[in-house]
């Protein structure tokens, strides 16, 4: 059995809307209820992923910040691997240039955040992206449809779940990975079981073993009963 599951936050037990899925809630629960280890991963902050985590009734093991934050349970040391200067450099100068546009860019819980730098989408994220090549800055652009992410080059969700595994002492091919955006590319690959829900666009269900039929949190459910049927069977 996949001992551990690893799951994007928003577009995948969210709605469009952000609005959680109660029953995405419900099958976390009988997850973790059964001995496995239960794994938010999203581009959110620490703080935001911790009250969640206790609400939903997880351990309090996350990915923070698209990989440039985790830690295992809610009293493990936090690990730092992303550079947040360098992301904060790239945001000043895409704040300046678009600012010559007339566009001012909003930050999103800059004081929560240790390792990248999120800003809200009313901007080209490809525009942007033209902007970090031209400059050859060392950063990724990531539209995750909820904001837009700078993320130094080398640090994502798939690099935070290796290391997170060693520290549960087990192996990516004992964990399955969901998710619903290009932030969760990488961690779709590296674990044993990739799922991408059907909302996900073409790229992130191209890197999934597997494509639910229902969207958001009804494809997270369906998943999660497909690859642990015995405990959804009674
Ligand atoms: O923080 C975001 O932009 C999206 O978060 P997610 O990784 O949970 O989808
Ligand atoms: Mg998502």
């Amino acid at each position: 059995m996949l001992k551990a599951l690893v799951t994007d936050v928003d577009g995948t037990i969210t709605d469009r809307r952000r609005r959680i899925n109660t029953a995405a809630i419900e099958a976390i629960r009988t997850l973790v209820d059964s001995g496995i280890t239960v794994v938010l991963a999203s581009g959110n902050t620490v703080c935001f992923m911790d009250g969640l985590c206790k609400m939903i009734g997880t351990d309090g093991t996350i990915i923070g910040e698209n990989g440039g934050v985790y830690r295992r349970t809610f009293s493990g040391t936090l690990n730092i691997s992303g550079d947040q200067k360098v992301c904060l450099a790239a945001f000043e100068e895409l704040r300046d240039y678009f600012a010559e546009k007339g566009i001012e860019l909003e930050l999103f819980g800059a004081q929560y955040r240790f390792a990248d730098v999120a800003f809200a989408r009313n901007i080209d994220a490809d525009e942007a992206r033209a902007i970090i090549r031209d400059r050859h800055l060392p950063v990724r652009v990531l539209d995750t449809g909820f904001a837009i992410h700078l993320q130094v080059l080398g640090v994502n969700k798939g690099t935070a779940l290796r290391e997170l595994a060693g520290e549960l002492g087990i192996h990516p091919d004992e964990m399955m990975a969901i998710g619903d955006s290009e932030n969760d590319i990488e961690m779709l690959r590296a674990a044993g079981v990739g799922v991408a829900v059907r909302n996900a666009p073409a790229l992130t269900q191209s890197a999934a073993d597997w494509v639910s039929q229902g969207m958001y949190g009804e494809g997270f459910v369906e998943a999660v009963k497909k690859y642990y049927p015995d405990l959804f069977s009674r």
